[in-house]
């Protein structure tokens, strides 16, 4: 049998390797082009990985090639092999996420081109007498005589000239379309504003940027409003006067028009942004604008780690801590991680920045393997106001609001400031119960109770979404004395709208669901009138809101106390970062309820003191092996019972590992039945990667090719951020 050449493609399906297949062209496509392959009894769309020959004789044939040239350039394709690598995951598929869905689908990769409408040659010569009788002709022509570089048919539309009477003038030869390449110039002058006066902290942070040659990674880290953004504004700025892109990843809720607007008004480059608010055409346009090197600033979300740059000088990952970095499905890929190797193979500076930077990354600053730049104050005059811890025990039954700290916020708004109460759970009550007997309205699907949404008159799960209606009687003994227990967003609201003479502003994931909904509640609280603000952690992060004088923190203690080994930390976080919206441009407050006034972690963490905080805790995990002193893996299985969820995960567990790898399990997951599957987890701890990984790659032999495989869903997460 003679060798016959073939493409080895990389496919979006759930199996490891690359899948052979014939091709009979002259020039076999390049790395990074799209192919389409039969592929059972389906057509996929596959990557090009490389070339190769066969003597196989039953190879299938590729039945088309969809692109000339890559559309993942072989930077872009290096960092996919390495995530794909890392994080045991199909590099098909891998692939796959990275590209925008329209290129998932087939499409073309080509930009949109915006429709004109303009005069023909003998459109021009047109007298006016000679359309006297048709007046509407006549207003079309002397519009479009008046833009002789041609109108959109929206525009055109706005100036009343409709499209039949277009369509009129085309057919009579006057009028034509024609298709305009989005202009994205890049301008001379790229700074369009002065960047303000930096002060000594951030002229060294900016200063210490710019000079970088090479890979250099930092951690910027700075308290809240110490003027972060600044720093990054600045640093960009002569990374796009020499002509290169800066990428800039941020946090879903960070992404607010407002940031836009900061980067948008700074810089006469074009700015681009990649998140999950985009229709697939936008998205598809930016990251070819990205790709080419028009769009110079591409402002994204977490996936905006896999655009194509042309042209790239500088990596900014802006609030570095947040978990939405980390993709929680699928490809459970950290951001944050693939810009340092991005940076590293692109030879270009990364900024991390953030005011509670995670305990990874600080340590890698303590160790000299990050440069640590350090904004200790605020940029504006005001210093951070300190957290007043309150004794919640203290509360009147059934009131989730101490005395005092409902006088607080009177007293805030009557001298004409906004107060922000921060409660992150959504709804009106998270429980509902049986005065008596004791019956609590749980989830059939979920091992978790059901939070009363009063406004649509629902028990809803926030685990797997399903609704009930409330019950009028208890279902177990038919008592009428149904009560609810505990607060959320709504009852907050509504017993601050009770009690205030000002407008209470609830912002959640309920109160936002509606496009635009979030921007202009946000608009308005920026505008500054008196106003309480009931928010959830969508009100945590980043915003700067001038009037904002007093923020009351409700129920933060289930993070402290957390068995989860990340909880102390993120609930460190949280809290600094809720208590950082206060007092921005004034004088403010920050009040702390809590049932454990005394609790260490806690007191450390209101003290604002996040170093010492971070000492502590790193000390702790140094003591247990646990990140950043050593490194996991989670393997999380479910099925239709536990039993069989525990016996596939326990076949693991009896497998022989690395030298320094432990196993640890299976256990039932702290949730155990989620909507309506049983779950467990084994997890793997080892000091060194290396041997973790070999370990992986071996489990992960054996796990696909068990039988009991076929009746569980099972992934593999590595570095997990939460053990749920
Ligand atoms: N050098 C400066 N002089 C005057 N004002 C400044 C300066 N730098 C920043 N600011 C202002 O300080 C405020 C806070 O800055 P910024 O939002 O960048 O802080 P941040 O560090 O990103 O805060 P956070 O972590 O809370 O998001 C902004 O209004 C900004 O315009
Ligand atoms: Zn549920």
């Amino acid at each position: 049998m003679p060798t016959r050449p073939t493409l080895q493609i990389a496919l979006p399906v759930p199996l490891p390797g690359l899948f052979d297949y014939m091709y009979q062209g002259h020039e076999p496509p390049e790395q990074g082009c799209r192919v389409q392959v039969p592929f059972g009894q389906r057509t996929l769309i596959g990557v090009v990985h490389g070339h190769g020959h066969s003597d196989y004789p039953k190879l299938k044939a590729i039945k088309s090639v969809l692109d000339s040239t890559p559309v993942i350039p072989a930077e872009l394709y290096a960092l996919c092999e390495r995530a794909a690598r890392y994080y045991h995951y199909p590099l098909g598929e891998v692939l796959n996420d990275a590209l925008p869905s329209l290129l998932r689908q087939g499409g073309d990769p080509q930009a949109s081109q915006e429709k004109r409408w303009k005069l023909t040659e003998r459109g021009q010569h047109v007298h006016d007498d000679q359309v006297q009788r048709a007046p509407r002709q006549l207003q079309a022509l002397q519009v479009l005589r008046e833009h002789p570089k041609g109108l959109s048919s929206a525009m055109l539309g706005a100036l009343d000239v409709s499209s039949q009477i277009l369509a009129a003038l085309r057919d009579k030869g006057w009028a034509e379309q024609i298709l305009i390449d989005t202009p994205m110039h890049t301008p001379k002058e790229v700074l369009a504003e002065p960047p303000l006066p930096a002060n000594g902290e951030q002229r060294t942070a900016i200063h210490a940027i710019q000079d970088a040659t090479g890979f250099t990674p930092f951690l910027l880290d700075g308290v809240t409003g110490s003027g972060k953004t600044e720093v990054y504004l600045q640093a960009m700025s002569p990374v796009l006067a020499a002509g290169k892109q800066v990428l800039v990843l941020v946090p879903e809720i960070g992404l607010t028009p407002q940031t836009v607007q900061r980067f948008r008004q700074r810089f006469s480059v074009p700015v681009v942004t990649l998140h999950s608010g985009l229709t697939d055409r936008e998205r598809l346009d930016n990251w070819l604008a990205a790709g080419e090197g028009k769009a110079r600033i591409v402002l994204g979300t977490r996936s905006a780690i896999f655009t194509p740059l042309n042209n790239p000088g500088l990596i900014i990952v802006d609030e570095a801590h947040d978990n939405s970095l980390k993709q929680q499905d699928g490809f459970r890929y950290h951001a944050r991680d693939l810009a340092t190797w991005r940076a590293q193979s692109l030879d270009i500076p990364v900024v991390l920045g953030s005011a509670t930077p995670s305990l990874e990354t600080l340590q890698l600053a303590r160790d000299g393997r990050f440069s640590w730049l350090k904004l200790s104050r605020r940029a504006t005059e005001q210093s951070r106001p300190h957290i007043e811890i309150m004794d919640a025990t203290l509360a009147p039954p059934n009131q989730p609001l101490l005395p005092t700290s409902l006088q607080a916020i009177k007293q805030c708004v009557a001298e004409g400031n906004q107060a922000l109460v921060f409660i992150n759970r959504r709804g009106y009550a998270p429980m509902i119960l049986c005065q008596d007997c004791g019956w609590q309205a749980e989830c059939k699907r979920c091992d978790s109770f059901l939070t009363w949404h009063r406004s649509e008159n629902s028990l809803r799960c926030h685990h797997c979404d399903s609704q009930q209606r409330v019950p009028a009687r208890c279902p177990e003994c038919g008592s009428g004395a149904i009560h609810e227990a505990g607060s959320g967003t709504e009852k907050l609201t509504e017993l601050l709208e009770q009690s205030l003479p000002v407008p209470v502003i609830r912002v959640d994931r309920d109160a936002t669901r509606r496009k635009g909904e979030l921007d202009n509640k946000l608009a308005t609280i920026r505008k500054g009138d008196p106003a309480v603000l009931v928010g959830t952690q969508m009100l945590a992060k980043g915003h700067h809101f001038p009037k904002l004088a007093l923020v009351v923190i409700l129920d933060m203690d289930a993070g402290f106390l957390s068995a989860d080994f990340r909880g102390p930390e993120q609930a460190a976080q949280l809290l600094l970062q809720v208590a950082g919206r206060s007092g921005r441009e004034g004088k403010g407050r920050v009040l702390l309820q809590t049932r454990h006034p005394d609790h260490h972690l806690l007191q450390l963490a209101a003290s604002g003191d996040y170093p010492a905080l971070a000492s502590a805790l790193l000390e702790e995990r140094r003591m247990a092996a646990l990140p950043p002193f050593g490194y996991l893996a989670l393997f999380r299985c479910e099925a239709m019972t536990l039993g069989k969820a525990m016996t596939f995960l326990q076949e693991l567990a009896v497998q022989p590992v690395a030298e320094g790898v432990s196993v640890l399990g299976p256990v039932p997951a702290p949730m155990e039945k989620r909507a309506g599957r049983y779950r467990a987890q084994l997890l793997l701890q080892s000091p060194q990667r290396a041997p973790l990984h070999q370990t992986l790659e071996l489990l992960l032999g054996v796990a696909r090719s068990l039988p009991q495989a076929r009746q569980c869903r099972w992934h593999v997460d590595v570095d997990p951020i939460d053990m749920l």
